[in-house]
């Protein structure tokens, strides 16, 4: 587009543009277009534009606003006497032809508005530079047309951050996300709080947490990857998450079978997508060590905590704590003996474990069942999520404290709610390695 080509031939282009834009009856890709004409020529590129488009008397008309100022493009009169958010908003006193020599508009951010009426709203692939949010709303009647539209990545614009944003839901095993690619900057485009907005099952999306794919930070991995649970809390890693997050790269950028390498908040973790469609992950190597889980009880062979009593409830559980990453806490059973995954009321006892005092970074807790030694089920109470039909770090959690108690084999089925996962805890070099499914359910654009 406009980058690179000489000032003077700028106005005629432009009009060109805006003219076919109109004849064309305008849509968002259009009018980015001539979007991307004016940036070359008005405004720098970190701040942010509302592009106006107007017929009148047959000429296009156009108004640019960068900041809280405007700029005039066009020959004519081209202010206009509306807010630019009424403008997006598509209310009843926006709908009249603006008049020429109108008042200041409003700031900037009442272009992200989400209630934006009858406007209609399109969320755009574009590169990092050029714009990534238009709206455009059609006056048939009058014959005016206006699109508005951000000329700045949305790092720049936290009000058009929380505006919208394209997202693709994934789940493995039912344990199921928002997914949102977001290499082309380094903040995520969704806070914390909107993410337990969208996770919310009956007023959002709904999901067990929203992922982010970043821009690799250093030449060693391809991209990294963040979670938000559905509380909005941010744990260093997900299992199900990050096969799900391959296999959502993969498919946007039509990798097919693929090894990725992943800088994660728990380091390098690299996930392959085989020929079955399955994904395996190298998950690294578990961690052991009492106060790095962290947990406060106390060490019961080396360093690790293995089968340490903790009263919950009037009664004594065996405690096994491992962190993948993220922080688990393991249990076969009681002093008393084992239990039945079924039976377990989760909804009343999950949340004591999660807060109890002796885990400061809380703690995801496993309830486990051996059925042989190369087969268990387990359910999961999440920190930040609640009661989910999967957890891989989990189930890798699982298989680890099942060898540290000498219940199970290092290599193990870990049967959850939502179905199976494969694990094996190598040997050889201590590393984890997880196997399961990554699917997509649907995709869309969050209005936040
Ligand atoms: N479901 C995930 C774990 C997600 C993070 C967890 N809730 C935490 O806070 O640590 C998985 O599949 O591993």
């Amino acid at each position: 587009m406009g980058y690179g080509k000489s000032e003077d031939d700028l106005p005629a282009r432009r009009k060109r543009a805006v003219q076919g834009l109109l004849d064309r009856n305008a849509s968002i890709i259009q009018a980015l277009a001539v979007l991307g004409e004016l940036r070359g020529s008005c405004g720098p590129s970190s701040a942010e534009h509302a592009l106006f488009v107007e017929a009148r008397d047959n000429l296009p008309v156009m108004s640019v606003f960068a900041g809280a100022e405007e700029q005039q493009l066009e020959g004519g009169a081209c202010n206009a006497s509306i807010s630019s958010e009424a403008a997006c908003r598509g209310e009843a006193g926006d709908k009249s032809m603006p008049e020429s020599g109108g008042q200041a508009l409003g700031k900037p951010q009442a272009i992200g508005e989400p209630d934006n009426g009858g406007c209609q709203q399109g969320v755009l692939e574009t590169s990092d530079t050029f714009p990534r949010v238009a709206s455009l709303a059609s006056w048939g009647g009058s014959g005016l047309q206006r699109a508005c539209s951000s000329m700045a990545s949305l790092h720049s614009l936290p009000s058009l951050r929380s505006w919208a944003a394209e997202f693709c839901k994934y789940q493995g095993l039912g344990n199921d996300f928002i997914l949102v690619d977001n290499r082309h900057q380094k903040e995520p485009v969704i806070s914390p709080e909107q993410a337990a907005r969208v996770c919310d099952r009956n007023f959002g999306v709904g999901g067990d947490g929203v992922i982010f794919a970043l821009p690799a930070e250093t030449g060693s991995v391809d991209y990294a990857m963040r979670i938000f649970n559905s509380d909005g809390s941010e744990p260093e890693m997900c299992g199900n998450g990050i096969r799900c997050l391959a296999r959502f790269v993969a498919d946007r950028d039509g990798s097919g079978p693929s090894q990725h390498r992943v800088g994660t908040l728990a380091g390098l973790i690299q996930p392959s997508i085989l020929e079955d469609g399955q994904v395996c992950v190298d998950m690294g190597e578990p961690i052991l060590e009492g106060p790095r889980v962290p947990t406060t009880l106390p060490p019961t062979q080396g360093h690790a905590v293995v089968r340490a009593p903790l009263e919950v409830q009037g009664r004594e559980w065996l405690m096994t704590c491992v962190s993948m990453g993220n922080p688990h806490a393991i249990t076969f059973g009681t002093q008393s003996g084992g239990f039945q995954v079924a039976d377990l009321d989760l909804p009343d006892i999950g949340p004591v474990f999660e807060r109890h005092q002796v885990f400061p970074a809380r703690t995801n807790t496993e309830f486990v069942e051996v059925l042989d030694r190369g087969h268990v089920r387990m359910a999961v109470w999440e920190r930040g999520a609640g009661q989910t039909l999967a957890c891989g770090t989990g189930a890798c959690a699982t298989v680890v404290a099942g060898v540290l108690e000498g219940r199970t084999e290092r290599k193990c089925r870990v049967d959850l709610p939502g179905g199976p996962l494969h694990i094996e805890w190598r040997a050889a070099d201590n590393h984890v390695f997880m196997t399961g499914p990554a699917e997509l359910v649907f995709s869309g654009t969050l209005q936040l």
